[in-house]
């Protein structure tokens, strides 16, 4: 791999940093009609690039952008029809439109899973600017599990890094803890 190494569009020329006020926006599906639309009244968080394989990647991408909001500031506004869940089973309830395969929106059911109430969004597919930027970069080395060379992975991590995006191969520090720290407190490890 080379300089020229592609990331993910969004960031492959730097990391534009989001605003500080930030009323949210509208996702849209990338068909030519009839779009999917989804409106996200609030700002997100945690916004990262995902290597795992189960995350929107616009095409040739090795990795998503994904961030997080809360579910009560997400409604399907049109075209919801053309939604379905990706893989019923998974953790994160993707819902994809069935013609262009865009990820409007990942929900979490389980309401014991410490990310309960937060639906995962690539802010991408709005027009608005400002958006929480990515800060992190998670799950790199599963961009392997979809193909990617291993001896490739030392100039994917560096890419990263120059971009101020450090690589972690599950999700950043201060999630794991909170992860972490919901398991303690639901076991008694830790008092709730
Ligand atoms: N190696 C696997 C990892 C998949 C994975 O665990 N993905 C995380 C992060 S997604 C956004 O950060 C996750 O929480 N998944 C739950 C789910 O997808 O339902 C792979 O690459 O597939
Ligand atoms: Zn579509
Ligand atoms: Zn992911």
């Amino acid at each position: 791999m080379t300089a020229s190494l592609s990331l993910h569009p969004s960031i492959d020329n730097g990391v534009q940093p989001g605003a500080a006020h930030h009323a949210g926006g509208t996702l849209l599906c990338k068909c030519p009609s009839q779009k999917v639309q989804v409106a996200v009244k609030s700002q997100t968080a945690h916004n990262h690039a995902c290597g795992c394989t189960k995350c929107w990647k616009p095409a040739g991408a090795l990795f998503s952008v994904v961030a997080v909001v809360g579910r009560e500031h997400v409604s399907v506004i049109d075209n919801g029809d053309k939604l379905a869940v990706v893989d019923p089973k998974a953790t994160i309830q993707r819902h994809a439109c069935k013609s262009c395969g865009v990820h409007l929106f990942g929900r979490i059911e389980n309401t014991t899973h410490p990310f309960f109430g937060l639906d995962f969004v690539h802010t991408e597919l709005s027009p608005e600017k400002g958006w929480s930027a990515p800060t992190f970069a998670a799950f790199v080395s599963s961009i392997i599990e979809s193909g990617t060379s291993p001896a490739s992975m030392d100039a994917v991590r560096g890419k990263l890094k120059s971009l101020g995006l450090e690589p972690y191969d599950c999700l950043s520090p201060p999630l794991m803890d909170a992860i972490a720290t919901h398991v303690a407190k639901a076991s008694g490890a830790l008092p709730a």
